[in-house]
């Protein structure tokens, strides 16, 4: 039941996404936020910013009706760090989120994901859990982990069998981090920050973290609500895209607002006709917060293109295919 029947108060909920630097990821959260009014969401847009995110990108993401938090990052033990994939360091200070205790529930996404139906619903689910979706171990990003090796996956847990004998009980099941409803709850802030100084990192840095950290009171939820790409290859007999709610844009090249179609699995009608579904909402107008100043493609795409090209980093033209 919802706390407001309950109650009488309104609970305070909020998605919840993370962008740093001075780059193009600017671009997908504000996809993101036009993309959650397009699906009517009834819940604000907080944007967690590291201090590298410029005032001009924060400006573009108030004038879309985000709330901009500065949050400072964390990373991981001293030197350890080239354990996980570097990359994907960045992403450990995704844990300053647990600290926006004025929130009571918060669902965080990933900046390069998209919400093209409304999932509000996920803020019902009973409390005292962390749900997310479960990951696929077959890309070459797992060639590393012993579950690639010997070809098993969660996805497909009857295809190759775990060997108990020789590798002991199999891995618990393991979320992507891209997506989650949570708590925000000081306690557990600090808690995560503590365990982290002992932790040493490892391949996908906060996931893993994440995964080993929640690992009692985690609860898998449908891959509808956060469709990692590569399962679209990968087990294909898993989804259902027409019943898909939230698409993961995290395959290599699959990025929207940087597509150019070549890298592999790229070509795909499936990923053309997701890559164009991301460009139809960033370009729609009709979406831009009303009464912004700063909303419109032109002048979005001005404020982003211009302190980018001051900044030097190269920004990217639409190269949406085609209709597949
Ligand atoms: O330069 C970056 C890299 C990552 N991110 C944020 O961190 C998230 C996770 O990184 P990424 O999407 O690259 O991971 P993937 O899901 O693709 O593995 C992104 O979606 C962004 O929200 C960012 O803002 N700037
Ligand atoms: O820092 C670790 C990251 O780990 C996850 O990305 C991975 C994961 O999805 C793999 O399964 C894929 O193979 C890989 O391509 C992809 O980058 C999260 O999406 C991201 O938010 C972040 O937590």
């Amino acid at each position: 039941m919802s706390p407001i029947a309950v109650f009488g108060e309104v609970p305070k909920r909020a998605y919840v996404t993370f962008l740093a630097g001075n780059g193009d990821y600017v671009r997908g959260v504000v996809g993101l936020a036009k993309g959650l009014r397009k699906a009517h969401s009834l819940y604000p847009l907080v944007v967690a910013v590291l201090p590298d995110v410029p005032v001009e990108h924060r400006e573009i993401l108030r004038s879309q009706g985000c709330i901009v938090r500065e949050i400072e990052p964390v990373c991981p033990p001293e030197n350890q760090t080239h354990f996980a994939m570097a990359y994907y360091v960045i992403n450990y200070s995704k844990l300053r989120i647990w600290e926006f205790v004025e929130y009571e529930k918060m669902i965080y996404l990933d900046g390069d994901i998209q919400v093209y139906d409304n999932i509000d619903h996920l803020f019902e689910l009973e409390d005292g859990y962390f749900y997310a979706a479960m990951d696929c171990f077959c890309e070459k990003t797992w060639s590393s982990s012993p579950q690639y090796q010997i070809g098993y996956c969660q996805q497909c847990p009857e295809k190759v069998q775990w060997p108990h004998h020789e590798l002991g009980s199999p891995p618990p099941l393991y979320f992507n981090a891209g997506m989650f409803v949570y708590h925000p709850n000081l306690a557990t802030y600090h808690e995560l920050l503590e365990t982290l100084k002992v932790t040493a990192p490892t391949s996908f840095a906060e996931q893993d973290f994440l995964n080993m950290f929640f690992r009692e009171i985690y609860k898998p939820i449908p891959l509808v609500y956060n469709l990692v790409l590569a399962l679209l290859w990968r087990h294909p007999e898993n989804v259902e895209l027409d019943k898909v709610k939230v698409v993961h844009y995290c395959a290599a090249g699959s990025k929207p607002w940087r597509y150019t179609g070549k890298e592999e699995n790229m070509e795909r009608d499936d990923i053309k006709m997701l890559v164009k579904k991301w460009w139809d909402v960033y370009e729609d107008e009709s979406l831009d917060y009303k009464n912004s100043a700063i909303a419109g493609p032109e002048k979005l795409e001005s404020l982003i293109s211009t302190f980018a090209e001051d900044g030097g980093v190269v920004t990217h033209q639409r190269s949406a295919p085609s209709a597949a």
